[in-house]
């Protein structure tokens, strides 16, 4: 267990030491609150009070382990819950319903909290590895050196590994991406699948290179779970992409933001520890009065949403947000015990999307979560990205421009513009056909990606323009990094109608800082690019009020 984990079971245990003490004492005081009724003395308030607790227990036993716990409360909850809704008849009801077998049940439930007393784990030493921003490349296979060096310009961490799979565990451990033989991938897949369920995480997804491209060959690949096959010689471009694309699919996976709305707090800040250890963020509201200013600022890919929190109505919150134009399409997720599927429907009617049953185990709610974000994610995506290489479209990179010159103004720490532009690439189009030019349009934006920061922007601003914000980075340093760029794409090979060939790329760089408006400073990286055609292209010119310099 490496200490990370271990931290988040202690800190787990320590919400179940929490959950156990808060309901003890709830269920004794209740128990005492209702101590006439052996005798028939049944007050309205009580059992309404008596249906919410049991109703809470019922949805957050399971959480902390408590199954029959969580079974009881809501055998007892659905026994009381008519009589509430009787009004007429209330009193006759509650006799007819809370006899002595209601009550014995009852009574059994604090010792239902006892045989389950958690044990806080030793803080393991291990160290923890820091997240990498690069695709984790695991080629496997003594025929596939020549492959991984093509993919070595893209920016890909790659390891190659050739001894036999079985002894490759720790290359597993750091692999976001296998790519491996077809003919092996039997043996690849079971070890793969292997090594996922003993460290229980996700199977890493396996792109084959074979030479069969029949549709036999690719029904058995695709029976076998692989992600996708690239026949001798590999197209390198086509293969980044694919990669491209899967790691993208992978952190938009993990990376999301979710708003949990919650008043039973224990539970809200369980979820809230599983959430965030399989790499969501999270934040958790126990009261909806801040609700709308937290969706503008946290600005959430998915909502959960409790149902019941006296004196707040989840449904009513979801009408409430849907009175925003703005929030009409985000996710919001009914969280709740409610099993009735007619109310569960009705619910959802009323401005929701899903609807999440409490107990939800921490694997399921993980992956639902996941499954929301990432849908989420790509209706955004289909509105905010450029269709060919999945990048912000020229409008949303505009608007991360003048997001970023807000930024800089009040927080004055350097930041970069960048303005990209393909060399002579009407020629490319003319020579190699349209089809190639898309290539080469893909090929440099995966390349970005791998070489650029997460919390760098980066756009496709026209036909084979770019444009690239590097928050936190001064003009020296983009430099540097850019001139770098050039030269990793210079090297990539290209297959077209009149054989291979190789495009270079033209860029210039202004630091965000010295314009009053992100405009100005839109036109400076525009006029560097231009000196920089007039250079000789393949490079990188930076902005300078007195001129341009390279
Ligand atoms: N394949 C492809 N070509 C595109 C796309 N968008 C724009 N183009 C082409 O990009 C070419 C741009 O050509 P020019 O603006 O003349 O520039 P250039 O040939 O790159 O020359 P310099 O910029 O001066 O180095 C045009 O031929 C456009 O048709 C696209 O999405 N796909």
């Amino acid at each position: 267990m490496t200490s990370k984990e271990a931290a988040l079971d202690n800190r787990l245990a320590l919400l179940k030491v929490r959950f156990i003490e808060r309901t003890t004492t709830q269920l004794a005081a209740m128990l005492e609150q209702i101590a006439d009724w052996q005798e028939g003395d049944f007050v309205y308030d009580d059992i309404k009070s008596l249906y919410q607790l049991l109703h809470r227990l019922a949805g957050s036993s399971g959480t902390f382990g408590f199954n029959q716990l969580g079974q009881q409360a809501r055998h007892l909850e659905l026994t009381i819950k008519p009589v509430l809704s009787d009004s007429a008849h209330t009193m006759a009801l509650a006799a007819r319903v809370i006899d002595a077998d209601f009550l014995a049940r009852l009574h059994q439930l604090p010792n239902l909290l006892q045989d389950n007393t958690p044990q806080l784990a030793a803080i393991a030493q291990t160290p923890t590895s820091v997240p990498p921003h690069k695709t984790r490349l695991l080629v496997i296979g003594d025929t596939l050196s020549e492959l991984a060096a093509a993919l070595a310009p893209y920016g890909f961490n790659i390891q190659y590994c050739t001894q036999p799979i079985t002894e490759c565990e720790l290359c597993w451990h750091q692999a976001d991406i296998i790519i491996g033989q077809a003919r092996e991938l039997t043996a690849i897949a079971a070890w793969n699948d292997t090594q996922a369920r003993r460290h229980q995480q996700q199977s890493a997804p396996i792109l084959c290179i074979g030479v069969d491209d029949s549709f036999a060959a690719r029904y058995a690949l695709a029976a076998q779970g692989a992600n996708g096959l690239f026949t001798q010689p590999v197209d390198i471009p086509r293969l980044a992409e694919r990669i491209e694309q899967l790691s993208r699919e992978q952190r938009e996976l993990q990376t999301s933001k979710v708003l949990l709305l919650d008043d039973d707090r224990e539970l809200a800040e369980h979820y809230r520890l599983v959430l965030t250890a399989a790499g969501k963020e999270v934040r958790v509201m126990a009261h909806p009065e801040g609700l709308l200013a937290a969706l503008a600022e946290f600005r959430p890919d998915i909502v959960l949403l409790d149902v019941h929190m006296p004196p707040y109505s989840g449904v009513t919150l979801a009408r409430m947000i849907r009175l925003e134009p703005e929030w009409l399409s985000l996710p919001i997720i009914y969280l709740s015990s409610e099993q009735d599927r007619d109310q569960q429907i009705s619910a959802l009617a009323q401005g929701a999307d899903e609807f999440i049953t409490k107990p939800i185990s921490d694997q399921q709610l993980v992956r639902t979560v996941r499954t929301l974000c990432y849908r989420a994610r790509q209706v955004a995506k289909l509105v905010s990205c450029d269709g060919l290489t999945g990048l912000l479209n020229h409008s949303n990179i505009k608007q991360a421009l003048l997001h970023e010159h807000v930024r800089v103004q009040r927080y004055g720490h350097s930041t970069t513009l960048a303005m990209l532009d393909l060399d002579y690439f009407k020629q490319v189009n003319d020579r190699h056909g349209h089809a190639a030019g898309d290539q080469v349009i893909k090929a440099l934006a995966n390349l970005l990606q791998q070489r650029l920061r997460n919390s760098d922007h980066l756009g496709r601003y026209g036909g084979e323009e770019f444009v690239a914000i590097l928050p936190d980075c001064d003009i020296k340093q983009a430099f540097q990094m850019f001139n770098a760029i050039c030269h990793h794409f210079s090297a990539l090979t290209f297959n077209g109608k009149d054989g291979e060939f190789h495009v270079t790329v033209s860029i210039g760089l202004a630091e965000l800082n010295g314009f009053v408006l992100a405009e100005q400073a839109l036109h400076a990286t525009d006029e560097a690019l231009y000196q920089r055609k007039h250079q000789g292209r393949n490079g990188v010119n930076c902005y300078s009020p007195t001129g341009h310099k390279e």
